[in-house]
């Protein structure tokens, strides 16, 4: 039985959900919270550690619809958000895709007929378009339609996270990063069943009643999900504008072409992220999570805040300038920087994996994903705490269950092909630093 006075540890309480979740923890008058991590929030490996991020409420069906206009709500009205909402609405476009045009209409119709007609725009051509983005007027964008949609732009993704690490501090939450705060294994009782904490790399204990692991694409990696979460890499890189560049893009709508790419206005600065769209890439290598027998081999996350100097493959490069050369050709010059590759983990059909792990009494998962929760930050806590009150609707509790029999049904939570592997990427260099000044060292001394 969990009470305000139980020991709970979020294992990743410095990424989104986790970070979330102890909010929410602590806004409810839990007492004895503390978020584990490798690093300190805004967590250098969080996907959600990027400047900007996309959201929307165009989707006004299922779950996503009804979790996009809640979550739309929370950005507006609750302050310890709303600096970091920009409402400047959202282009959501296709270029020739029959397909995608068809989808697009559809859920245009569907606003229309739930009432909300005046919530969305229907674009039929590169004039329509114009009107609302007038900054695509260089662009290569003869032929492509879609939708505008109103209540929809971006929030500023790492201030949002560091001032929700900055509240949980205020509000008594405690803390451990780095090798105390890096997941190891739980540790269980002599039942075999029941957790009664976790220990971390550098070999310290951590007591507690229950531990919620929210860790992103590390999840599978670290508790044996039985293939029901697959990560997955995307790849991003920014340039810089000049300040009057910046003038001319200030509060335009977001663009988002799903056979292209997506990008937000630059920030103030003059720096604007650029981030292409496909399928994602695997990593595939052998890892043992706790909980398995044997190794698995499954697809592993590399951090590239831990591992700087790797490169983004080539294709990802061309495939980001292809983004920039198309709407903007006036910038196809510009010299494309901080490229990095982000992670996350897609469960296979696209919900949530937010319950108990039903193998062990007092453990929390809180992952999985389809790449749409970073937009979530202000209310997916709120699911983790109704769950552990049992307030969680018998609805939501079968839909982020434990489901380990679905995975065959589908391979991944999004559309399109299956992703390949970094692995056999042209131009992904990923050499460890440490081991290429070792091994230029050695053959240095042979010679
Ligand atoms: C390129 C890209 C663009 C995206 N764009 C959008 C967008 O526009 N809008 C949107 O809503 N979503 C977007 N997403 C998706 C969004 O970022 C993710 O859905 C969301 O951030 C996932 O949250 P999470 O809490 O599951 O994982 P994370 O936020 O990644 O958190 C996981 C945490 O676990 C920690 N961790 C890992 N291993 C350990 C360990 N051993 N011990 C302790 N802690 C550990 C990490 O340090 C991290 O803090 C995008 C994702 C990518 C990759």
């Amino acid at each position: 039985m969990i009470t305000k006075e139980s020991k709970i540890l979020v294992v990743g309480g410095a990424g989104t959900m986790g970070s979330s979740t102890a909010l929410h923890l602590a806004r409810r008058g839990y007492k004895d919270i503390r978020i584990l991590d490798m690093f300190q929030p805004p967590s250098a490996n969080s996907a959600g550690n990027d400047m900007n991020k996309l959201i929307s409420t165009q989707y006004i069906d299922g779950i996503w619809g009804r979790l996009a206009l809640e979550t739309w709500d929370a950005w507006k009205s609750d302050e310890l958000f709303t600096p970091f909402l920009h409402p400047v609405g959202r282009l959501d476009l296709a270029k020739k895709d029959k397909r995608r045009v068809a989808s697009l209409k559809r859920q245009y119709d569907l606003n229309v007929s739930a009432g909300k007609g005046d919530n969305v725009e229907w674009l039929h051509n590169k004039e329509d378009i114009l009107k609302k983005g007038a900054y695509l007027e260089d662009g290569e964008i003869e032929g492509w339609q879609g939708m505008w949609i109103r209540d929809a732009g971006w929030v500023a993704a790492r201030d949002a996270l560091t001032a929700v690490g900055a509240e949980l501090r205020r509000l008594g939450v405690k803390s451990a990063f780095g090798t105390s705060g890096t997941f190891k294994s739980l540790l269980l009782g002599t039942d075999g069943t029941t957790v009664l904490g976790v220990k971390a790399v550098d070999g310290k204990e951590w007591p507690a009643d229950l531990v919620i692991m929210a860790t992103g694409a590390w999840s599978p990696t670290l508790i044996d999900l039985e293939d029901q979460c697959i990560s997955k890499c995307w790849q991003f890189g920014h340039i810089r504008l000049s300040a009057e560049e910046v003038d001319k893009l200030k509060g335009t709508p977001t663009l988002y072409n799903s056979e292209l790419g997506f990008f937000m206005e630059p920030s103030p600065e003059g720096i604007m992220k650029f981030v292409n769209e496909f399928e994602g890439y695997t990593r595939m290598a052998t890892c043992r999570p706790f909980g398995a027998k044997t190794d698995i081999t499954m697809s592993v996350p590399r951090s590239h805040a831990l591992n700087p100097t790797d490169t983004i493959p080539e294709e990802g490069e061309r495939a980001i300038k292809d983004v920039i050369n198309t709407c903007f050709p006036q910038f196809s010059n510009k010299l494309l920087f901080d490229k990095a590759i982000c992670w996350c983990t897609d469960s296979y059909d696209g919900n949530w994996l937010l319950c108990d792990d039903p193998r062990y009494n007092g453990l929390i998962l809180a992952t999985g994903d389809c790449g749409h929760t970073f937009k979530m930050l202000p209310i997916v806590g709120k699911y983790v705490a109704d769950l552990i009150e049992g307030r969680l609707s018998r609805e939501d509790r079968d839909r982020w269950r434990w489901r380990p029999e679905g995975k065959k049904a589908a391979e991944t939570g999004r559309e399109g092909p299956q992703p390949e592997d970094l692995n056999d990427k042209k131009g992904w260099r990923h050499d460890d630093p440490a081991v290429s000044e070792l091994a230029s060292r050695t053959r240095a001394a042979r010679l």
